[in-house]
């Protein structure tokens, strides 16, 4: 039995201070020396308000309230909902836009009416690229405080969203915790919690698994990734692959399919699986179980019948007023990538493209997160609404409270690279702040203004670590002769009395700077 979670970590990011607007919208002010300010989206919760007082045995405050309906039935109906309002202010668009895309299916706002602690946001192309990332513990190792650290932790350096995979002890009171302790939406996996209860995936039935996803909407489960596109005929497509099926909800019910020899239960009762979704408005994840596990199975027969299958599902759960999305791959070369993009959206109506990476290459376990970094900027470019992340621990073992660090701030480079390259209106802002006080050697604000502020000001500290060097024009690289930064500044220098000197010059010879041109 796990013991429970005693402590997380608190406290704003170095340099940092949580604000709310006047309908409690958060937003994290980076404070800068030249006494201007920059706010960015703040996904942290209360664990980073300087002022809140956090119980974890309590829980986070309660902040929404239940409805009949879910966001996209009453975005179809005209209707703004508080949490379509609170997005808006989020993301910085209109209400409108957020209201549209819900009712056109090319936004979800996974929010269960049985997890009021979360604080809502948007998932769509139209919007900020999100990003997922994966925690929860396996049979072999992590406990209960390990899980809800990793929540914490995840979210405090920008997790829009967290999934409990645990497949191993307590997975009911672990995810209970997160749960109950979480300013983010949290997605699950159904199927390992069933399969948990039953042992053996020949033994799975429809009704372990209808009780199990049951149980799990009770309890606020934001989104639950469903594979209920891997048919009976797709599995020997997937048997003649280089890499077989990679996704553990894929595996489990091929070998279900193949076992009883009949067609997936999930399929066969998915509209069922609607009814229950709507009820809390859970989101379905339609899940990539044959997603390509290798760059020589990307885009193959496999994968794609499983994504035709999901087109179909995301007509039937939309008919019924459930939200959806649509996981993707997986591992794909970086010329099949936009490929992916182009079917999803055909087939599947515009639903939010959820994609796991892509990793770009298979050749380099120990830096998975960088290979699928790489086509995770790709794929966000290209329409992908959330980049699931990956972390340096993929294929080799179960992620630590590190690896989710670097995991969730390698994949907002890539989803912040894609916000730029669409062009989205504040994306910038941040970029042009740190620039600016890179090039005036304000180092305090480059660190502040920085993803990861205490890893960019332990690396400045390790050559320089005296508060003198903190306004210094140079650092350890080039040092002070050869900075080419502080030449830079001289130029300018030079340059601007230059041009005074030369203007003054014109002025007393009578010169004319532009010539009329002939016949104007
Ligand atoms: C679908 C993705 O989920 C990851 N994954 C599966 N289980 C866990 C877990 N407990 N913690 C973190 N990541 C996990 C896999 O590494 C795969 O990349
Ligand atoms: C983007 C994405 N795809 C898939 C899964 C589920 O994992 P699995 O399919 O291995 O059960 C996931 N959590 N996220
Ligand atoms: N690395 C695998 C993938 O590409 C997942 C392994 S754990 C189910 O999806
Ligand atoms: S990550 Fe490990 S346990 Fe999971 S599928 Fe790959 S080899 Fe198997
Ligand atoms: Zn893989």
């Amino acid at each position: 039995m796990s013991t429970a979670p005693q402590h997380v970590t608190t406290g704003p990011i170095d340099g940092s201070r949580k604000i709310y607007d006047e309908d409690g919208v958060p937003t994290r002010r980076i404070e800068l020396t030249d006494g201007t300010h920059l706010d960015v989206y703040d996904t942290s919760g209360p664990y980073t308000d300087g002022t809140a007082t956090i119980d974890l045995e309590a829980g986070l405050p309660r902040r929404r309230e239940g409805h009949a309906q879910t966001q996209l039935e009453r975005a179809r109906n005209g209707e703004t909902t508080p949490e379509m309002a609170f997005v808006a202010v989020r993301e910085g668009v209109p209400e409108e836009l957020v209201r549209t895309e819900v009712a056109a299916g090319r936004a979800v706002i996974p929010a269960n009416h049985r997890h009021p602690e979360s604080e809502p946001m948007v998932i769509g192309k139209a919007f900020a690229v999100k990003i997922n990332a994966n925690i929860g513990n396996s049979a072999v190792t992590s406990g209960i405080a390990e899980e809800v650290e990793k929540m914490v932790w995840a979210t405090r350096w920008g997790a829009d969203t967290v999934m409990d995979l645990s497949t191993g002890a307590d997975i009911h009171e672990t995810r209970e915790w997160i749960l109950r302790n979480s300013p983010v939406p949290i997605g699950t996996v159904p199927i390992y919690q069933a399969l948990e209860k039953v042992r053996d995936p020949e033994q799975l039935t429809w009704e372990v698994y209808r009780d199990t996803v049951i149980e799990q909407c009770e309890q606020g489960v934001d989104y639950m990734t469903v594979h209920a596109g891997v048919l009976l005929r797709h599995v020997p497509l997937a048997a003649r692959r280089m890499t077989g099926i990679v996704s553990r909800g894929g595996s489990i019910m091929a070998a279900w399919c193949l076992a009883h020899h009949r067609e997936s239960f999930l399929y066969e009762h998915f509209s069922e699986l609607c009814d229950i979704l709507r009820r809390y408005d859970v989101t379905f994840s339609l899940g990539d179980g044959l997603r390509p596990g290798s760059i020589a199975d990307a885009n193959d027969e496999a994968q794609l019948a499983e994504l035709r299958t999901l087109g179909e599902l995301t007509h039937i759960a939309r008919a019924k007023g459930v939200q959806v999305m649509i996981e993707g791959p997986g591992h794909v070369p970086m010329h099949k990538i936009a490929e992916n993009v182009r079917l999803e959206e055909e087939w599947c109506g515009e639903a939010p493209f959820y994609t796991l990476g892509p990793l770009a290459t298979d050749i380099a376990p120990g830096y998975d997160h960088i290979t699928s970094a790489i086509g995770a900027a790709q794929i966000a470019q290209a329409g992908t609404a959330m980049l699931c992340y990956v972390t340096p621990k993929e294929h080799l073992g179960l992620p630590d409270r590190d690896d989710v660090k670097v995991g969730v701030i390698t994949y907002k480079i890539a989803a912040h690279a894609a916000d730029l390259a669409k062009g989205h209106p504040r994306a910038q802002e941040r970029d042009d702040a740190l620039s600016k006080a890179r090039f005036e050697f304000r180092w305090h604000d480059q660190f502040r203004l920085a993803l990861d502020p205490d890893t960019a000001r332990s690396f400045h500290d390790e050559t320089l670590p005296a508060e003198p060097a903190k306004t210094a024009h140079f650092c350890s690289m080039c040092g002070p002769k050869f900075c080419s930064m502080r030449i830079s500044h001289e130029i300018r220098d030079q340059v601007e009395a230059g041009m005074a000197d030369k203007a003054a010059e014109f002025a007393a010879g009578g010169h004319r700077v532009y010539l009329p041109v002939a016949g104007s």
